[in-house]
């Protein structure tokens, strides 16, 4: 059974070394973590597995690795300076600032009614459509608020609200020495415009004919107005993207078709389908730039189903508002007219000789919220036969930070403890991951640690092992303990048979 409860991750989550809050020791920077020496096998393990099957295992994909910093133009022309906002509200009392969606969704039933009322809406619960509205008018929203008691979650009682108005999640930086009006960039808050605007540099160096698609992890940023609930809203995250070229009128196959290439994958990193939910965005939900969106929400412990992954058709878009000589090409999405760009980001039909602008098709799935979702499936407490308990995290071996953990019987016995430092190296050396020479506390804690941290296979080197067995025959020489972490079960396996075993039971 998953874990109930966020609480149970985070404590286990910081006791292992998984992940820390970031700056801890000067009381934390509020939407950063820290990834400790598990976290980083974990996420690593994760990024590896989404790679080696959405790029190597395909014939229809490039990888890129764009820069952070973005020239003000790319997150002009895409429509971010415009539209990446958030709606914003603060307290006045309590000087809490609220995102006005995740506001109203902390509120009663009547509150709402009355709220839609005085705002003119009809519908008591589309949310959308009162966020909007409120947005539109923020002077009678804010007196809405105030006189139907829209409560503060914080301390329960009605706030005193400010017009809600919105909030640009962007973070701007100061480029270069001279601080002018012009020379400020942004860091990247999808990675996905800089893939767009390569899309001629890769096309050139590849030549790629439609349909393709680039693939890119990396680090984004999002002022998130209230960054909570550990790693699954921060300000600073990594997402691991897929901008997919298809000439238009196949966008929506093949929108369909990435739907289910997406949920496999999850599926093969321990998540199963029926912990994910697809939700089909409503039009008014729908991110600026987007045709029509599927959201995968996973059943996070606590928080209940929320947003993995998003699956965008961004229609021709991006490449639209990038291009230069926008106006031979048909463009179908409303976009900014583009008098910078040097680029023309457009394919020929190779029968009817007419240019024309690829739509794209995204999915763009978050490394910490699935890092999250694995750590939560894999979490199981278990009653042992003897009534005591065991945290084990029965995560999927490719994804396991430490894959195999060698553990000298004897600590003090230089044969034992060199045979087992031995075959540690040749076992890390056959590249499947980290393998651990493990010698602290006895072999039961050893065990229970590695039961709590996920190691598929526990090895253990013993006086049977260096040909020194107690009854003085030498039949178990050159052979291990292997334990297996779901089942506990133990095997003494011959160590030249070890390779194989392992290679087998951990590929799975
Ligand atoms: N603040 C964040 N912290 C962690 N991951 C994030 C954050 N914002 C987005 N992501 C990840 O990036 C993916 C794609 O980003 P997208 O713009 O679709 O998110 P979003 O719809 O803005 O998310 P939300 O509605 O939860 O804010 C998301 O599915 C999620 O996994």
């Amino acid at each position: 059974m998953p874990a109930e409860t966020m609480e149970e991750l985070v404590s286990l989550c910081k006791r292992r070394g998984f992940i820390f809050p970031g700056s801890d020791i000067y009381g934390g920077l509020q939407g950063t973590y820290d990834y400790g020496p598990l976290g980083v096998e974990l996420k690593n393990n994760l990024k590896a597995a989404w790679w080696r099957a959405m790029v190597y295992e395909r014939d229809d994909m490039e990888g890129l690795d764009a820069s952070i910093l973005t020239h003000r133009l790319v997150l002009f022309y895409s429509g971010h300076e415009a539209t990446f906002s958030d709606p914003l509200v603060d307290n006045r009392v309590s000087k809490k600032r609220y995102r006005l969606d995740h506001l109203l969704k902390e509120q009663k039933p009547e509150v709402l009614a009355a709220l839609s009322q005085a705002m003119g809406l009809h519908e008591n619960n589309n949310l959308a459509a009162l966020v909007s509205r409120l947005l539109a008018e923020p002077e009678k929203a804010a007196l809405a608020m105030n006189t139907c008691r829209v409560i503060d979650p914080a301390d329960g009682a009605p706030g005193d609200w400010t017009p809600p108005r919105p909030f640009n999640m962007m973070f701007k930086t100061q480029i270069g020495p001279v601080a002018d009006e012009d020379s400020y960039g942004y860091l990247r808050p999808e990675t996905a415009q800089g893939i767009f605007v390569n899309f001629k540099n890769v096309l050139d160096a590849t030549a790629r004919r439609l349909p393709f698609g680039v693939a890119q992890i990396g680090k984004a940023f999002r002022n998130e107005i209230t960054p909570r609930n550990f790693i699954f809203r921060v300000r600073e995250f990594e997402q691991m993207e897929i901008e997919y070229f298809v000439k238009p009128g196949t966008d929506e196959e093949w929108h369909e078709r990435w739907l289910e290439t997406r949920l496999k994958w999850w599926e093969a990193q321990g998540i199963p389908r029926e912990q994910i939910r697809v939700l089909d965005v409503p039009k008014e939900d729908l991110s600026h730039y987007s045709k029509r969106t599927f959201d995968l929400m996973y059943n996070y412990p606590t928080l209940g189903f929320e947003e993995i992954e998003g699956i965008a058709n961004r229609s021709d878009y991006d490449l639209g508002s990038h291009t230069r000589g926008q106006a031979e090409l048909g463009i179908q999405a409303r976009v900014l007219e583009n008098h910078d760009s040097t680029a023309k980001l457009a394919v020929q039909d190779p029968e009817t000789k007419q240019w024309f602008v690829p739509f794209v098709i995204e999915p763009s799935a978050g490394v910490d919220r699935g890092v999250l979702a694995v750590l939560a499936e894999a979490y199981n407490k278990e009653k042992l036969e003897n009534g005591e308990e065991r945290i084990v995290l029965k995560l999927k071996p490719h994804l396991a930070p430490i894959k195999v953990a060698v553990i000298p019987l004897a600590k003090n016995k230089e044969e034992i403890t060199s045979y087992a430092r031995r075959l540690k190296a040749e076992l890390q050396a056959l590249g499947f991951g980290r393998v651990l020479y493990e010698d602290t506390g006895n072999i039961g804690k050893a065990y229970r640690r590695h039961d709590e941290v996920g190691t598929p296979f526990c090895i253990t080197v013993d006086y049977d092992t260096i040909g020194k067995s107690q009854d003085g025959s030498t039949t178990l020489q050159d052979t291990v303990t292997v334990r297996d972490r779901d089942t506990m079960q133990q095997e003494r396996v011959p160590v030249k048979e070890l390779a194989q075993y392992l290679q087998e039971r951990l590929r799975r």
